[in-house]
């Protein structure tokens, strides 16, 4: 099997501060991974890089067997990748199901002409339905996006990523600004999302309840570098990344 992503050597910097530094690593197709690290370790802009946001200054990128790097978000967005940001992307006057048709359409290139194709049209209505079911949101669809509470807000915007029918999937920080209770909901939702939908799916989370619940590889990011790869019980117990980050008390 073929690793739907790969980063081959990427380096960043901003003026004097190395941020990404030859980091390397390979995704393979349906796995579910994390990024973890301490604050400033790199871990967002390392997914920058990824979704085109950043172009890194040294390195390459494939998706699914082809470069990436350097191409803008929207045209890697067209290839299957997705994703969800830290602070939400959302229409917020729009309603909930309006949010999630939005990106369904435009998947399809329907954007603003429902009336051309009345099927599609009701296709991608039904879809954006399927989605929000999914997400626990479907009783919210008709009201506008802003109204929803914080945590539902950022499941609004996975619905709108999801829309777009990503292979990849990146969720930078999902649980963060939840209270326990809707981060064990948001922990389970991502598995069954990462099920249903048939994800390659990597997220980064400080929560290592979730981290170590879910994830079958995790990397480690330390000031910019990657630290280390492995599965859960493997990352565990590596005395570098206790030492660097976990601390005793996650053993
Ligand atoms: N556009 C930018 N210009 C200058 N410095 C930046 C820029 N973006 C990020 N940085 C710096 O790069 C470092 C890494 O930031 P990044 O947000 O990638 O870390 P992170 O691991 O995602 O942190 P957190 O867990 O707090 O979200 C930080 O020191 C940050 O201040």
């Amino acid at each position: 099997m073929e690793p739907v992503l790969v980063l081959d050597q990427l380096d960043k910097s901003f003026g004097g501060l190395t941020v990404t530094y030859n980091v390397s690593f390979s995704v393979m197709p349906g796995e579910i991974s994390a990024i973890i690290g301490p604050n400033g370790a790199g871990k967002t802009t390392l997914f920058n890089q990824i979704t085109g946001n950043l172009l890194p200054d040294k390195g390459r990128i494939l998706f699914k067997n082809e470069q990436i790097t350097g191409l803008r978000p929207q045209e890697i967005v067209a290839r299957g990748m997705g994703r969800s940001f830290q602070i939400t992307s959302i229409f917020p006057e729009e309603s909930v199901l309006e949010n999630v048709r939005i990106s369904c359409l435009s998947r399809r290139k329907e954007v603003l002409n429902p009336f051309r194709n009345v099927a599609r049209f009701k296709e991608a209505t039904d879809q954006a339905y399927f989605i929000l079911e999914s997400l626990g949101l479907a009783k919210h669809a008709e009201r506008p996006a802003f109204e929803l509470a914080h945590g539902d807000q950022k499941l609004l915007d996975i619905g709108i990523a999801l829309g777009l029918e990503p292979q990849l999937l990146l969720l930078d920080e999902p649980t963060a600004g939840m209270s326990p209770d809707e981060r064990q909901l948001t922990r389970d939702l991502i598995k069954r999302l990462w099920e249903e939908f048939n994800l390659t799916l990597i997220f980064i989370e400080h929560d290592m309840d979730i981290v170590f619940g879910i994830a079958q590889i995790v990397r480690v990011l330390q000031l910019g570098r990657l630290l280390a790869e492995g599965p859960p019980e493997e990352i565990r117990n590596n005395p570098e990344v206790i030492t660097a980050y976990l601390g005793e008390e996650v053993r």
